[in-house]
């Protein structure tokens, strides 16, 4: 089988929230789907209401299939040192008409600060490999990973967009989305992520600077994370961008026009147009980046910036990464 659930931007594009139905009768959460992470959790009625702000919850005791995972427990730090953690129950998960009968759902009875102010959001839905799952003893596959085998091809798409609604396609490939060929490459997931090795990049109309290096491709990540030599090269070429370490990267003035960003993905040419890299406004006059180091992590994430210029085919059939622009 085969399904499509639409994905909606919250402010700037930080993060992209789409329905998600879980138990019997089914309860509507919406969460955000993180290609760079495992684990589906959950606001519940076990979530303590001083770490809450409205989210809407799951609430497994109304669910009559929901059944609690004795003994199992989780606990996650994402990038920007956000964390929860909780027990785990298994109930029917459905998204965009495609089911998984038993899907552990991991209820947070601990979220940090920034979760808590997430109002919007009732938790993430890991689309990672199974492999950085945090359930102990028994660590649990994704949403995808459970429904693979019964999908008409064993892929899910990412169609992000600025600031208007996208999609996350399950089982098929809608030729509608993307314009020109789709680019495949292998992705190294020996870390658990969709991990690739783009071939270069390009500052507005100038050369292509031919590179290999290693980057994830993560809908969880808010802006295009790259070595810092590359992230130089684009904001020297703003007249009036300066690095700030008080807002902790690049700024410049918003009224500037900005050069668009293209990578490459072996012969393929990936563009991102210059106004992406207009994350938001910090004042009235100055802008914060949306490509910045990443340096200080280890590894590049091309992350929403990026993504929402892109149509992505994630291939767990062949382990493979699929790029076209739209
Ligand atoms: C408040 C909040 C904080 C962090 C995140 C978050 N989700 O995914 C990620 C990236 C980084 C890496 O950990 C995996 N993908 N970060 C989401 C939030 F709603």
């Amino acid at each position: 089988n085969f399904g499509t659930v639409e994905t909606i931007p919250e402010a700037f594009d930080r993060e992209y929230l789409s329905p998600v139905q879980i138990g019997t009768p089914p309860q509507t959460v919406n969460l955000n789907f993180d290609t760079g992470s495992a684990d589906l959790w959950v606001n519940t009625n076990e979530t303590p209401e001083n770490q809450q702000n409205g989210q809407v919850e799951y609430n497994p005791t109304l669910s009559s299939t929901a059944k609690k995972m004795e003994g199992a427990t989780w606990d996650i730090t994402y990038g920007d040192g956000s964390a929860s953690s909780g027990i785990v129950y298994t109930d029917v998960v459905s998204i965009g008409g495609v089911t998984v009968q038993s899907q552990a759902v991991e209820s947070a009875q601990q979220v940090s600060s920034s979760f808590q102010a997430d109002a919007a959001s009732s938790g993430l839905l890991g689309l990672a490999y199974g492999t950085i799952n945090t359930v102990q003893p028994v660590q649990q596959k994704t949403f995808f990973e459970n429904a693979m085998n019964d999908l008409a091809s064993p892929l899910f798409t990412v169609n992000l967009m600025k600031q208007a609604a996208g999609s996350y396609d399950f089982g098929y490939i809608n030729a509608s989305e993307y314009t020109g060929e789709i680019q495949y490459t292998p992705v190294d997931n020996s870390r658990g992520f969709w991990g690739f090795n783009p071939s270069g990049f390009q500052v507005g109309n100038s050369s292509f600077n031919a590179s290999s290096w290693y980057a994830i491709a993560d809908t969880g990540t808010s802006l295009l994370l790259l070595p810092s030599g590359m992230v130089d090269i684009y904001w020297s070429a703003v007249s009036g961008a300066k690095f700030d370490a008080l807002q902790g990267g690049y700024t410049f003035p918003c009224n500037t026009t900005l050069p668009s960003f293209t990578f490459g993905v072996e012969e393929y040419r990936g563009v991102i147009p210059g106004h992406f890299m207009n994350y938001a406004a910090i004042t009235k006059t100055t802008c914060f980046g949306g490509i910045q180091s990443s340096d200080a992590l280890g590894f590049s994430i091309f992350g929403d910036v990026a993504l929402k210029a892109q149509f992505v085919v994630f291939d767990g059939g062949d382990n493979t990464l699929g790029w076209a622009n739209k």
